[in-house]
């Protein structure tokens, strides 16, 4: 890979709603600290040396916003474009993915619901790239024993099996992929999805799963239990606690 190649894009998507978070502005959009989500995921991904530009997956019709946003909090001077987003995280991170130029050989995509990852994630996942992985992930073991089960709403609803705790991970972002693997793996989930729904797979949540989806090889690197996901309100306070530490500490 030469170096031009080598130079990490990250596509952020931001283009969702936050149903589970609770009625109010897109959940990109959302203070924590009083600065929007958004701006601290973008913030954590600038830190890292690996990464040269951001593609921001913005709310359709919050483009302009984003953008002013995002001057507003000091980023004027970062490589940031900001594309509208799409109806799923899917469709959001393929439009972002269209916005990087040809020569970028790596992509990193970063949920701007995990607004307080680490840069050293960031960097542990674009050099897993560059030494040849062609999909990275970063994750986390579970905290909890899991149970598989047959759905049930409302319950009560049966135990299928109970997976071995010690071979299961809690799979965060950024992850990151060769730019070719990721535009080829996206290509083909649309090509799919214009074919219809018929003995359609299920969807995937994320992007590793549409590497494993069409057959390639996902490596996990270690997360970190800050890269959590802004999902529920309780995610909400766990977030401003973490960031009021790191603020009181002078590492913010
Ligand atoms: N159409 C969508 C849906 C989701 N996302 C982004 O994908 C990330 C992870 O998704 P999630 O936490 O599920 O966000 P939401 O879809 O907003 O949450 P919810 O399901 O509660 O509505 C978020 O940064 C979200 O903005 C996106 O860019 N475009
Ligand atoms: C991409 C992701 O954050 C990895 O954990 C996750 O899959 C997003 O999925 P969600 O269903 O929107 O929570």
């Amino acid at each position: 890979m030469n170096a031009t190649a080598a130079i990490a894009a990250a596509v952020v998507p931001a283009a969702g709603r936050g149903e589970r978070l609770g009625p109010g502005a897109p959940k990109a959009l959302r203070e924590l600290g009083g600065v929007p989500l958004l701006v601290h995921a973008v913030r954590a991904l600038t830190r890292s040396r690996a990464v040269g530009l951001v593609v921001v997956a913005a709310p359709a019709d919050g483009v302009a916003e984003v953008v002013a946003l995002l001057d507003s909090h000091g980023l004027e001077d970062k490589d940031i474009r900001v594309v509208a987003g799409g109806a799923t995280r899917q469709e959001s991170v393929r439009l972002g993915l269209a916005a990087i130029p040809a020569e970028v050989g790596v992509v990193l995509v970063h949920d701007a619901a995990r607004p307080l990852v680490p840069v050293e994630v960031v960097d542990a996942v674009a050099s897993a790239v560059r030494a040849g992985a062609e999909a990275v992930v970063p994750a986390v073991p579970l905290a909890d024993t899991v149970k598989r089960v047959e759905p049930v709403p409302g319950g009560p609803e049966p135990v299928l099996d109970t997976p071995d705790r010690a071979t299961l991970r809690a799979v965060q972002t950024p992850q990151g992929f060769r730019r070719e693997v990721l535009a080829e793996v996206h290509a083909k989930a649309l090509t799919e999805e214009s074919a219809g729904a018929e003995g359609a797979l299920p969807p995937v949540t994320d992007d590793a799963g549409l590497v494993e989806r069409f057959g390639g090889r996902v490596v996990v690197v270690p997360g970190h239990e800050e890269a959590f996901k802004v999902t529920r309100p309780l995610d909400l306070v766990l977030a401003e606690a973490v960031l009021a530490r790191r603020r009181a500490a002078d590492a913010y």
